[in-house]
């Protein structure tokens, strides 16, 4: 009940230098003006690129509206995490520039409850929600949770709020996504549609969650594994168990984006390094260099596995027994112009396949360069894209590093003769909020 009424939003007004100014919000102004508005601006050259951060800028002003009305106190129970690992080490000082003078504009005397989190190993955002997150939503508390991190901040947060069995009286918790990591998939392909006026989820910060019109469930997938299979942590020096289905004792990771084998899961699985990480976006184009041009001139790995896709109740096994890209996606885009399944409509809960087999370095470069042009991948005849319900894979291979698995960025790693299973997961566990 915090904003009663819808923001207007004058997009892209620029002004006289060129700079590009976008109004994410008005609010009754404290100061005997009739509003304080609250505006993006990015100087002028910097639309397209990604990795400038807009200026708040916060002014008194007699001509608009007011477009929200924040009660004094919020009246959910709001918590900030700030992901100081995520992409390029940004959130920290886009908390500090953009989020915090936001949230005390619209919350003058509420914001001071409001609970701010720095991660502090890859293990933070877990912890946050094993001992704070779960039990709050479990007793029917309304919780807010402003995430500044890429998708692995939400991975962690679904994964942990999956792990215990749900109580009747769970809420799902609401999360506004900011997009502070590398590729930020999710954030991307919940906002394909107003990409031009990329306001990086701070217009959504300023929306009521408790309005069902802006909170949509994210729609999760499964992935279970054969026994041996084992989470790879820090830079695949470690490796860990994991989490293990309460019915089946099986192991299992959720997800929200992407499970892949074979060429995309181990390009991701490659670039992530400390060393890889400073190059930003184009560490997987990279890694993909690397994979598809071996060294020694070879071309490159046929992955080789028995894949099977879900229609309904029934399994159908794909022909091939060699592969080169096997991939089931929740989103649209992995990054924002990498449009993996052009299907795909924002949080609509549909698992599309996307599959091609052995080919050469360059042809497959081809295809997936056809993905950075609005996914036309998909028409290309090499391609096999299509709405499936589950995928399966038993692997084939001797080498460990040919059976890595990609959930969402983390990777897993499954033991010879091993198989991974990936479905749609029906419960609701946490809304997102949409602008
Ligand atoms: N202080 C920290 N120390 C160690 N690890 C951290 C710390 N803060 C965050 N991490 C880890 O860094 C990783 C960041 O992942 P995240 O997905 O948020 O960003 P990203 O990988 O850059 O973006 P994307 O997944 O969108 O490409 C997570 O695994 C998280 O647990």
């Amino acid at each position: 009940m915090a904003n009663s009424i819808s923001p207007t939003v004058k997009a892209n007004d620029g002004d006289a230098s060129g700079n590009n100014l976008t109004t994410i919000a008005s609010v009754p102004s404290k100061h005997g003006a009739l509003s304080t508005v609250i505006s993006l601006q990015l100087r002028a050259g910097e639309e397209k690129d990604d990795s400038a951060v807009p200026e708040v800028i916060i002014k008194e002003d007699n001509q608009t509206q007011p477009s929200i009305r924040p009660h004094n106190t919020s009246d959910e129970e709001t918590h900030v995490i700030i992901s100081t690992g995520s992409g390029t080490g940004k959130a920290g000082i886009f908390y500090e520039k953009a989020v915090k003078p936001i949230l005390e504009t619209l919350w003058p005397e509420g914001h001071t409850n409001f609970l701010t989190h720095r991660t502090e190993s890859a293990t933070t955002i877990q912890e946050l929600t094993n001992d704070i997150f779960f039990p709050t939503a479990s007793a029917g508390i309304s919780l807010r949770i402003v995430l500044l991190t890429g998708d692995g901040g939400v991975i962690d947060l679904v994964n942990g709020l999956l792990a215990q069995p749900v109580s009747p009286t769970y809420r799902a918790p609401t999360v506004v996504l900011l997009p502070l990591g590398t590729a930020n998939a999710l954030y991307h392909s919940i906002n394909v549609e107003n990409a031009r006026q990329d306001t990086w989820g701070l217009k959504a910060l300023c929306l009521n969650p408790s309005d069902e019109a802006h909170r949509r469930p994210l729609p999760i997938f499964t992935a279970s594994f054969s026994p041996g299979a084992r989470l790879l942590t820090n830079e695949a020096r470690d490796e860990e168990v994991l989490p293990q289905d309460p019915k089946s004792g099986r192991p299992i990771l959720h997800g929200t984006v992407v499970a892949s084998w074979a060429m995309h899961a181990s390009l991701v699985a490659d670039s992530d390094t400390a060393e890889y990480r400073k190059f930003g976006i184009d560490r997987f184009k990279m890694a993909a260099k690397e994979a598809l041009y071996p060294a020694d001139g070879s071309p490159p790995h046929p992955y080789r596995a028995s894949v099977s896709v879900l229609h309904g109740s029934d399994w159908q096994p794909l022909p091939e027994e060699e592969h080169m890209y096997v991939l089931a996606t929740m989103v649209s885009n992995l990054e924002k112009p990498f449009c993996i399944s052009p299907k795909t409509k924002p949080l609509d809960g549909s698992l599309w396949l996307v599959h091609f087999g052995p080919t050469s370095g360059d042809e497959a470069m081809r295809v997936m360069g056809l993905a950075y042009a609005g996914g036309k991948h998909v028409e290309d005849p090499m391609v096999r894209y299509e709405e499936v319900d589950g995928l399966r894979i038993e692997f084939h291979e001797d080498e460990g590093k040919w059976r890595r698995v990609c959930i969402d960025g983390k990777i897993v790693r499954v033991e010879e003769g091993g198989w991974v299973e990936i479905r749609k997961e029906e419960r609701r566990v946490l809304d997102v909020i949409v602008e």
